[in-house]
């Protein structure tokens, strides 16, 4: 692991409208870009000033570990002092030990800030390192002029083909009918390449799941894009929050958001909080989270039945969960306690670990894993990475991602089209659906 350096970092409030992707230079290593939105709100970066690769069961305290290092060494000045100002660090995390795809933890040279109508620039440059020469706010008086513009790509089959992927879910339902394990979560790939051989371009990829996903947070961390609703940990000032989705379905239309009236009892979100088999997958979920959060908790809030979360292309059932900590734990040592939930591994964790490794055939890389950002107190933001592609070490492809939970009811070709609901987003965004 590489030693962390002496960083100066600098926070000074800025007068900025409009959308903080704009700012995003075409010219940036995509792999560096760094991005965590919510309705327009959140942090945009690019450049590395620090950055660790970890991998294996210690991945996540080897990254602590280093951030510990690199804060204590660094000289802050922050005249914003809100949560995301100051030295703040992205993390993408692999969802396996075992997996090839190394873990990380970045510091990006500039990132831009918003929250609640405040905003910021943050610089950081090493120790001996001049500051840039611009004034911050310089940075944003700059916009992307191709950023409307998508690269135009091409999917192909991933590690199992869609016609095959039925199968492999009839052998879960067996794994869980002998016994096994009570629910997995199994997922497939898709890759997608720039048509000629080009880098793919991430900034207007994001544009357009921020602007389609409004509910969800828009990420990106070395070059692993997405837009995920769930939430596995957010600490702020003692309080830690989760969002736990598990259970789907479709929705019936593409009628636009916010909330559609009732449609009587076809309506999906009746059969959604009705249907016990989705129900059940929920219910894992919830367990597994509460179990590993309530640890570090004086007091924790457990709702006692799930809401229906409305996205574009899905209805989830949701629950969200709040807890007063006492532990002190940091919110990426809270990441690494509740990872993996049974909304992305399954009941009881090991037996489904054993058997996702067993019936994928991939290695997930960093989807499912924990994505997002902590500041130098120890508060910050980690979501799901759901909904994502990882954009490949040459730059010219894209791995997306979707999975679905088993349970003894699953259907395996529901789960199939399950799978094509959940590609949709970055489909979408890439631009390989119409709009
Ligand atoms: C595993 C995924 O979704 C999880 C999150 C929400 C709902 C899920 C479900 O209903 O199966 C999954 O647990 C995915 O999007 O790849």
């Amino acid at each position: 692991m590489s030693p962390a350096p002496r960083l100066r970092v600098r926070s000074v409030a800025v007068d900025v409208t409009g959308d903080l992707l704009t700012r995003i230079p075409d010219e940036v290593d995509p792999r560096e870009v760094v991005t965590w939105l919510r309705e327009g709100d959140g942090l945009v970066g690019w450049g590395t000033v620090a950055s660790v690769s970890t991998s294996g069961v210690d991945r996540f305290e080897d990254a602590e570990r280093w951030w510990e290092a690199l804060r204590d060494a660094a000289a802050v000045e922050d005249e914003v002092r809100l949560p995301g100002s100051g030295l703040v660090a992205f993390g993408s995390f692999a969802f396996a030990a075992g997996s090839t795809d190394p873990s990380v933890l970045t510091v990006p040279r500039v990132l831009m800030g918003r929250r609640d109508g405040l905003a910021w620039v943050t610089q950081v440059v090493t120790e001996g390192e001049p500051w840039p020469p611009d004034h911050p706010a310089e940075l944003l008086g700059r916009s992307n002029p191709m950023l409307g513009t998508l690269d135009p790509l091409i999917e192909a089959e991933g590690s199992v083909p869609a016609s095959a992927w039925p199968g492999v879910i009839s052998r879960a339902v067996e794994r869980i009918d002998d016994g096994e394990v009570e629910k997995v979560v199994l997922a497939r790939d898709v890759v997608v390449r720039h048509r000629e051989g080009r880098v793919v371009r991430l900034a207007p990829v994001l544009e357009r799941l921020e602007k389609r996903y409004a509910a969800t947070w828009t990420f990106a961390v070395a070059g692993l894009v997405g837009a995920t609703p769930e939430m596995l940990v957010r600490l702020q000032a003692g309080r830690a929050r989760s969002r736990v989705l598990a259970g789907t379905i479709r929705r019936s239309n593409g009628i636009p958001l916010p909330s559609e009236p009732a449609q009587g009892p076809n309506d999906p979100r009746l059969h959604l909080v009705t249907s016990t088999k989705d129900l059940d997958e929920h219910a894992f979920a919830v367990r597994s989270v509460s179990a590993a959060l309530a640890p570090h908790c004086s007091e924790l809030h457990v709702p006692e039945a799930p809401y229906v979360l409305e996205l574009p292309d899905v209805y989830h059932l949701a629950s969200d969960l709040t807890g007063t900590m006492a532990s002190g734990a940091t919110s990426l040592r809270l990441a690494a306690a509740l990872h993996p939930t049974a909304a992305v591994c399954g009941t009881p964790t090991e037996a489904a670990a054993r058997v996702i490794g067993e019936l994928e055939g991939m290695d997930r890389g960093r989807y499912a894993g924990p994505v997002g950002w902590m500041d130098g107190s120890g508060d910050g933001d980690w979501g799901i990475a759901l909904r994502c592609g990882e954009l490949s070490a040459d730059r010219r492809s894209v791995r997306l991602f979707a999975g679905g939970g088993i349970v003894a009811a699953s259907d395996p070709e529901a789960e199939l089209a399950e799978t094509e609901m959940k590609l949709t987003a970055m489909r979408h965004a890439l631009g390989l659906l119409a709009p």
